[in-house]
């Protein structure tokens, strides 16, 4: 179990992490999700340690890291991949870091075979491709056999098996007992691993919710129909009690309310010729851009930073149009307790 209480984190003017309070539980993958810059890869540094927090505090099974006896039993991390020692090879990097931390030599050679590295196990890392790189750091965090693991943005550089790979490997640790904390910024990448998702942006909490509430929230279904009758279409429709219809940009007719069966059979009561009828689900990249649009750093195309609206993206229900972070949070949480309530 992590515990963040209050995390703050201010590097001059600069409010990397904002008052951040949250806690990362075992036995499931908990991603961590935020647009560059949103202060993921600060709050994993403060929460090992590696830098000193404004305010707040971190722990680690109730402990702060200082006060973990032997902390790589305890948590393993993968931070930076290229923050290995090139001229080493893979056994010895870890060999060394088993070695200063009282773990069994054996243990070595088990790491490099979860990771798929035992064939160049005695290269050099500095000739390492980033995906092999990932899975030396990788190796490094399992070493010590932790109960908790934190992965910041594990499946950068890795090939389709790579990404497969450590997908399953996030589960299988969770699934163990372990807690599991990974970072991204891709939304899509996080509703194929996380059972828990944390989202950040500018360093405020905007959501800490099940990936299943995330999903039930936030992708909206809805039929999509072409039809070179549209106004005869929206008058069934009505009649059939359905809520009026969105038009798409291309014409397209989007129905919340009724089931593409429904609305086939209403067209073939009324004659109707139809070119398309296809269920559709928005994406949930499209929720979290929505959610974070807000608060990204940089955007292309964007006039400035602050309240910039994501292109083309309909605004997400309850929400104040433009609005700061704060509301944001604010709309997600209302939104998530109205469903629940
Ligand atoms: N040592 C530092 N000194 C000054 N500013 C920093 C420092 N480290 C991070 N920042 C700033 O703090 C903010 C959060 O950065 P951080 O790297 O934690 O974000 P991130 O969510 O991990 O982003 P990314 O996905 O791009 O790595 C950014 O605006 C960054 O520029």
């Amino acid at each position: 179990m992590i515990e963040l209480e209050g995390l703050t984190k201010r590097y001059g003017d600069k409010l990397a992490v904002d008052n951040l309070t949250f806690s990362v539980r075992p036995g499931v993958v908990t991603g961590f999700l935020g647009p560059n810059g949103a202060g993921k890869s600060t709050t994993m540094r403060m929460m090992l340690d590696l830098d000193r927090p404004t305010a707040g505090s971190v722990r680690i099974d109730g402990k702060h890291y200082r006060q973990l006896d032997e902390p790589l039993k305890h948590i393993g991390a993968l931070l930076d991949a290229k923050a290995v020692h090139g001229g080493r090879t893979a056994h010895n990097h870890l060999l060394c870091l088993a070695q200063s931390n009282r773990i069994p030599r054996a243990r070595v050679d088990e790491v490099l075979e979860t990771v798929g590295l035992t064939a160049v196990a005695k290269k050099r890392s500095g000739g390492f491709s980033l995906g092999m790189g990932q899975r030396l750091g990788i190796a490094a965090a399992l070493l010590g056999d932790p109960r908790i693991l934190m992965f910041d943005e594990p499946v950068n550089g890795l090939d389709p098996e790579g990404i497969h790979w450590i997908r399953n490997l996030m589960k299988d640790l969770a699934a163990q007992g372990r807690t599991v904390f990974v970072s991204s910024h891709l939304m899509s990448e996080m509703a194929l691993t996380a059972d828990h998702l944390i989202v950040i942006g500018r360093g405020k909490l905007l959501a800490d919710t099940s990936m299943a509430d995330f999903i039930a929230v936030n992708s909206r279904s809805f039929v999509r129909i072409r039809t070179p009758e549209p106004e005869r279409l929206r008058d069934a429709l009505a009649k059939a009690g359905a809520s009026a219809p969105v038009t798409a940009a291309d014409g397209a007719l989007e129905v919340e309310d009724l089931p593409a069966e429904r609305i086939g059979e209403l067209a073939a009561e009324h004659g109707l010729v139809l070119h398309e009828l296809s269920p559709q689900r928005a994406s949930l990249e499209e929720a979290f851009m929505r959610m974070t649009a807000a608060s990204v750093e940089y955007q292309a195309g964007a006039p400035a930073p602050g309240a910039v609206p994501v292109p083309g993206a309909a605004p997400v229900p309850g929400a104040v149009p433009g609005g700061a972070v704060q509301q944001w949070g604010g709309s997600w949480e209302q939104r998530k307790q109205g469903k629940e309530s």
